[in-house]
């Protein structure tokens, strides 16, 4: 494995009683790049993600991460290593305030457990962290505001707050900007490109614009397998990926 490859799967495959979901994929994640991985719905997207977090276990094949084998490791183990998946893992607690949130992340990152509910005086360590956490994410001037009455793309900067709390090397995204006005869109993708700066990003996104603007290097799945890959000029020329499409499209209409 190159040393400029941070994730590598081998013949990457899950199968559900019989059901191929993911067939022998060779993924190849470059360190410091923005990764999307697309594909119609069905494809093996979010299984490929639950297979690299270990929240299913891998049927057969392997996933190498900076040169070892995780295959069989835990989830906390590989989280621990700084695999971590956003928009879901790191739900936010509704009636904490946005401040709060980011502080128990980072306490949980801290202890590694769930003993957020500390005396004051453990948690205020975290403090300073926190709110330079929310200023990378422009949520400084809404630090004391309940994580509920946030709108709905300030709840996914403080998710993103959060899950830089727990300092992920490589960030799993699931579609970051999903059910989104084009004006979330925007702050959105500002961020990601922010936050990719020190680390390196995976992320299933159906925006085609949002990939075509973000990321490096696409991998197309489809049936479980993949289909194309390369920069997204190569992929939205590719014959095969624009059947896919119009396919899916098809099939939906
Ligand atoms: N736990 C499971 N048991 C059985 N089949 C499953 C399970 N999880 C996923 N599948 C099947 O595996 C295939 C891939 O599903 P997956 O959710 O990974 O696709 P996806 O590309 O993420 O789709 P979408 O874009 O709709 O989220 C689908 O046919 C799905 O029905």
């Amino acid at each position: 494995m190159g040393s400029d490859t941070i994730l590598e799967t081998t013949d990457l495959t899950k199968t559900f009683s019989g059901f191929t979901a993911v067939n022998k994929v060779n993924l190849r994640i470059r360190r410091g790049s923005i990764h999307a991985l697309i594909g119609p719905n069905g494809a093996g997207k979010t299984t490929v993600f639950n297979l690299l977090t270990k929240f299913l276990p891998v049927s057969s094949g392997t996933i190498r991460y900076r040169g070892d084998d995780i295959t069989h490791e835990t989830p906390a183990k590989t989280a621990r290593r700084g695999i971590v998946r956003s928009f879901q893992i790191s739900a936010t607690f509704p009636h904490l305030t946005v401040f709060q949130n980011v502080r128990v992340a980072l306490q949980r990152r801290q202890s590694a457990s769930f003993e957020f509910w500390r005396h004051e005086k453990a948690l205020s360590v975290h403090d300073a962290r926190a709110m330079e956490l929310l200023e990378s994410v422009g949520l400084g001037g809404l630090a004391g505001v309940k994580a509920v009455e946030l709108p709905y793309g300030r709840k996914r900067a403080l998710e993103l707050a959060t899950t830089l709390a727990l300092e992920p090397e490589l960030m799993l995204l699931d579609e970051p900007t999903q059910g989104m006005g084009h004006e979330d869109v925007g702050q959105v993708m500002g961020l990601i490109q922010k936050v990719a700066a020190h680390r390196t990003i995976l992320m299933v996104e159906h925006n085609l614009s949002v990939v075509s603007q973000l990321c490096d290097t696409i991998t197309v799945l489809q049936r479980g397998a993949i289909l194309a890959e390369g920069d997204y000029q190569t992929v939205s020329n590719d014959a095969r990926v624009r059947e896919a499409y119009m396919g899916a499209e098809a099939e939906a209409a």
